[in-house]
């Protein structure tokens, strides 16, 4: 941890998160393309939002097992920097997303147990970002695939190493992610609902004050 850790805050809604976001001065920021999710925002809200950000805020969309014609109407619609795939894509659908794209592909992997980071080995040398979430439990009733606030062992990830560069998310807040970062050995960070008052909508206090702890 330090001043130089990444910070991403995920599922902006609002001009107001926009303007927290780039006060804070992050590093990415991630619209939701994902209509079960209280994050969802439409093209055209996303490209309002998009266009709000600092040009050294970079834009992800986020998507979970989007086909191409969703790609292509988010990327002709928002122009993001970077595509954030949070479903069960394949390494070669990602190395298929990245060609037909031509935009870096941050790929989303849910993290249990060991043999999961084992799995991630896969998608190292094809994504230019790994991050890792939470794996929503079975019992876990209208469970997303991400954005749910669950945290993992972040001990999994002591010592951990690859190709390209990694984010840790799940269930960070202001309290917990110094902590989180420490014990996992992060230099990235990424935050959703830990930031918000209430579903969907982010709190600007609560971006600050995590800007602050993951940079302490
Ligand atoms: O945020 C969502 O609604 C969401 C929906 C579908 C897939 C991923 C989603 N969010 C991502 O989930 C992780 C962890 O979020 P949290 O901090 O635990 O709430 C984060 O990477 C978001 O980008």
């Amino acid at each position: 941890m330090g001043a130089d850790t990444k910070i991403k805050i995920c599922g902006l809604t609002t001009p107001e998160a926009v303007a927290a976001v780039n006060e804070i001065r992050a590093d990415m920021a991630g619209l939701v393309f994902f209509p079960k999710s209280p994050r969802n925002v439409s093209i055209s809200d996303a490209c309002a939002l998009a266009g709000g950000l600092a040009s050294s805020v970079q834009s992800v969309a986020l998507v979970v097992d989007a086909p191409d014609h969703e790609l292509d109407e988010i990327i002709g619609g928002v122009a993001p920097n970077m595509l954030q795939l949070h479903g069960a894509e394949t390494p070669e659908r990602v190395a298929q997303v990245k060609a037909r794209t031509g935009l870096p592909v941050m790929k989303a992997l849910a993290i249990a147990e060991a043999d999961d980071l084992t799995a991630a080995r896969a998608y190292e040398k094809v994504a230019d970002w790994l991050l890792f979430d939470a794996k929503p439990p079975k019992s876990l009733a209208n469970a997303l695939p991400g954005g749910n606030g669950l945290v993992f062992d972040w001990t999994l990830l002591t010592g951990f190493e690859s190709a390209c560069p990694w984010m840790l998310s799940g269930g960070l807040d202001a309290d917990n992610v110094a902590e989180a970062a420490r014990i996992s050995g992060a230099r990235a960070v990424d935050v959703s609902s830990g930031v918000e008052s209430e579903p969907g909508l982010k709190d600007p206090d609560r971006i600050r004050a995590f800007a602050a702890a993951a940079r302490s």
